[in-house]
């Protein structure tokens, strides 16, 4: 179980995350909603150690993060918002930087990296630079590195950005898959109805507050007939109602 609690950001004179407190089971799909900006990236970033938050504290099974960052960095996997990264390596020696510094024994990289290469039409490039990739390709090759460790968390900021639509799908279904392992997968998206269909609980962001925490059917009960589009936008858009959202909180504090 991962819980932030009281978690603050604040870059600058910006304050990306106010007061952020929740808790994501074992197990679970979870998906961090919202805006451009609201603060989704932030809070990844805080669990995965790439950011220092400026107050609060998470928590990974109990343990604090700051005071077992290493052991717990090795139980996440990471895929980045952005995967122009590592541009001058290529996929392979990208890969050997993870297995190297999860420790991943040999046999088992070479089973699991020829079975995601396989899946992502990625074998054939494997010896070629990342920075010859396109951006679709690019993103393959970290998803796929960051699935190499096996990882108990799997840390995915909007991964499904420039994926043609049968790496959407693949992806998709490894991310069912790892959730029905017992293993937890967080990530953040845009796509709403990639949201309503595999995340099992959410979290919607607006300006660095947290304005609903709960399941997708709660949410999706609080509004008969509607979709998560529909809910989301009333919540979080541009025309959002705060009464809707005061509504939502309070069912999901009781819940
Ligand atoms: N390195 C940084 N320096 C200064 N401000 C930052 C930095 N990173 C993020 N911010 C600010 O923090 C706030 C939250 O940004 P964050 O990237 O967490 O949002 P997001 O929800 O992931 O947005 P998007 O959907 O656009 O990726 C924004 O106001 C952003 O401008």
């Amino acid at each position: 179980m991962i819980e932030f609690n009281h978690l603050q950001k604040v870059y600058d004179s910006t304050v990306a995350l106010r007061d952020l407190s929740l808790t994501i089971p074992n197990g679970k799909i979870f998906g961090f909603l919202g805006h451009n900006g609201a603060g989704k990236s932030t809070t990844l970033k805080s669990l995965v150690s790439v950011i220092e938050p400026t107050s609060g504290t998470i928590t990974v099974d109990g343990d604090n993060l700051v005071d077992h960052r290493l052991a717990i960095k090795k139980r996440i996997g990471y895929v980045p918002d952005s995967p122009d990264i590592f541009l001058e390596l290529t996929a392979n020696d990208y890969w050997d930087l993870i297995a190297s510094a999860y420790q991943i024994p040999a046999d088992l990289r070479k089973k699991r990296q020829a079975e995601l290469s396989e899946l992502f039409d990625m074998a054939a490039h494997a010896d070629s630079p990342i920075g010859d990739f396109s951006h679709g390709m690019r993103q393959k090759a970290i998803v796929i590195g960051a699935l190499l460790p096996d990882p108990d968390i799997w840390v995915l900021d909007e991964p499904m950005t420039g994926l043609d639509p049968q790496a959407i799908y693949d992806l998709k279904q490894l991310m069912k898959k790892h959730a029905a392992k017992g293993k937890t997968v967080i990530f953040s998206t845009h796509v709403l109805a990639t949201a309503q269909e595999l995340c099992d609980d959410l979290a919607i962001l607006r300006h660095g507050n947290l304005i609903y925490n709960g399941s997708v059917d709660q949410l999706l009960n609080t509004m008969p007939n509607a979709t998560l589009e529909t809910i989301y936008l009333k919540m979080a858009g541009r025309a959002a109602d705060q009464q809707t959202v005061n509504e939502l909180e309070g069912s999901s504090r009781n819940d």
